[in-house]
């Protein structure tokens, strides 16, 4: 039955369920699938989910063009041809094709081309192997169910808040005007790119962050550097503070922020971006014995633990491993494959970390490039997370502007990198990248880090000259002394 076509019927059994067409019930769908598994997605809104409408590629659409004038503004020849504001309506419009109008057409096809049925509606458990959608068509899984939800902003709990229809990332990534005054609140990623992107779109912006620093879950240089950067771009930072209270006297109308200082802000809106929350309130986890709205505890095949028999398993940011599409992705390829064995009866290695049923590059590896300007590009543990882990540890910090690619790349090229190397085995635990044109050079890092490849060995993965690679170079020439 094709994805387009799948019609009613009763207890309709597939090999295997998915719940949630975002980027990482594709994928598990489409594992499964290829394993020789029949499966079915069920999704309540877009094919894509949140990623391809709400999310990073229209967050990315909005940044693109950001980085390309600040990168350009900083090459001799081309400097004063790119000090102009930005096309707002054509840069609105770019994102528009790159959501492809907040249609699905195009995923329902790729699905349809694979031979995955899709359900349109919301679904919801109904005991073991068993799915309800919009509480009449009942499907049922003779090997597994993959819950693949994922997450929804979340609203602190602020007198006020809800009552005054603040953006979330969803209206922060599809508006379609620029407010004259912004307001941020949350240092994190949503935060900081979002506050990058309005800015750059004409918005005044005043980011309003509760801790000491942005992007708190990367090496502190990072958060440095993008706020400085950021105060230069003309973002008013307020860090340690707190919001109290919120008001919208009118639907539409400006919004007063009242700050615990006591401080008060008005602005043409607010943009709340203090984290996610798991989409499992409403999916029926209480008829599988699990608690509705709590993130789903999965083992390492992304089994959900505490479930009689096994069938259940949790994959993408509803299991709280690494709110990231690609690991979700690589969570779905984990997870297709554990189903394809189990439902095969090919025994599951436990002890086998690096291999084809384990997503252990979740705790070891996790990639995460920044969009800002300067880009932020972590992979790994940070110093202060290995140091905490219990290794034994070396820093390694560089300056990226005393790199020759780095300074052609740019006039005055600011950036750090640094690497945090295991001294018991001589392996980088992980890596900080924050500068211009630092995203693709994340990937060597991933490698070096997933593979563990000594340095011994590194020393022989000789950079380009002159590119910023050869900031490895100069890492590992700090590190051997
Ligand atoms: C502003 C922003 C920018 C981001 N940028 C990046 C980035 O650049 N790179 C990156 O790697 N990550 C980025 N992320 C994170 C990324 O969007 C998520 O990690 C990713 O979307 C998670 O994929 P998922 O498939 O697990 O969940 P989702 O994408 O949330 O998809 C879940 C799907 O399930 C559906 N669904 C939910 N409940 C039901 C139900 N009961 N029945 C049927 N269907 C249901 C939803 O409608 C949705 O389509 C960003 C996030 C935000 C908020
Ligand atoms: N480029 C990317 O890879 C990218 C881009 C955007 C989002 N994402 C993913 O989406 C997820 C969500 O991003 P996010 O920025 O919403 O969450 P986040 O967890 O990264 O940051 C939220 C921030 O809000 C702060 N905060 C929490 N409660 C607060 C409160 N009541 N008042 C003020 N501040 C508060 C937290 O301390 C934190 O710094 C992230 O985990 C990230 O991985 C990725």
């Amino acid at each position: 039955m094709a994805a387009t076509e799948a019609t009613q019927a009763a207890d309709e059994a597939y090999d295997v369920i998915v719940l949630g067409a975002g980027p990482t019930g594709e994928n598990v769908a489409d594992r499964a699938h290829a394993a020789g598994l029949s499966a079915v997605v069920v999704e309540s809104e877009l094919v894509g989910g949140e990623c391809s409408y709400w999310a990073c590629m229209p967050s990315k659409a909005l940044l693109r063009p950001v980085a390309a004038r600040a990168e350009a503004r900083r090459v001799p020849g081309l400097k004063e041809a790119a000090d102009v504001p930005l096309d707002v309506p054509a840069v609105l419009a770019h994102r528009d094709e790159f959501v492809s109008y907040w249609k699905d057409d195009g995923q329902v096809r790729w699905l349809d081309s694979l031979g995955i049925d899709l359900v349109r509606g919301h679904g919801r458990l109904a005991g073991p192997r068993r799915v309800v959608v919009d509480g009449g068509r009942v499907l049922t899984a003779r090997h597994a169910v993959a819950v693949c939800t994922g997450s929804r902003a979340v609203l602190p709990p602020v007198p006020g808040l809800a009552e005054a229809r603040p953006w979330t990332s969803r209206e922060a990534t599809s508006a379609k005007t620029v407010p004259g005054r912004l307001v941020v609140v949350g240092g994190g990623v949503v935060g900081v790119e979002m506050a990058t992107a309005w800015r750059a779109l004409g918005s005044s912006v005043t980011l309003l962050v509760r801790g000491d620093g942005l992007l708190p879950r990367m090496e502190p240089f990072a958060g440095h550097l993008v706020a400085e950067s950021l105060a230069e771009a003309g973002v008013f930072l307020r860090t340690g503070v707190e919001v109290r209270e919120v008001r919208r006297e009118a639907p539409g109308g400006p919004v007063t922020v009242l700050l615990d200082s006591g401080d008060e802000i008005v602005a043409d809106e607010l943009l709340i971006a203090t984290g996610r929350t798991p989409r499992t309130e409403d999916i029926g986890l209480d008829t599988v014995g699990l608690a509705p709205g709590s993130w789903l505890d999965v083992d390492d095949s992304l089994r959900v633990t505490g479930v009689t028999g096994g069938w259940l398993y949790g994959v993408g940011d509803v299991n709280r491993r690494a709110l990231l599409t690609h690991q979700g992705k690589y969570q779905a390829r984990i997870a297709g494959a554990a189903i394809s064995a189990r439902a095969r009866g090919v025994p599951i290695l436990e002890s086998d970390r690096w291999g084809a049923h384990a997503a252990t590059a979740d705790r070891l590896a996790v990639p995460q490039v920044v969009f800002t300007d300067p880009e932020a590009a972590s992979v790994g543990l940070t110093a202060a997370a290995a140091e905490q882990a219990g290794y034994r540890t070396r820093v390694i910090d560089q300056d990226l502007s005393a790199v020759a690619g780095a300074s052609l790349y740019a006039d005055g090229y600011r950036g750090r990198a640094r690497m945090v190397v295991d001294l018991d085995r001589e392996v980088l635990l992980g890596a900080t990248f924050v500068g211009s044109g630092i995203a693709e050079l994340l990937h060597s890092a991933t490698v070096a880090v997933a593979g563990e490849v000594p340095l011994e060995r590194l020393w022989h993965a000789v950079p380009s000259y002159p590119t910023i690679s050869e900031v490895w170079l100069r890492l590992l020439e700090a590190y051997r002394g």
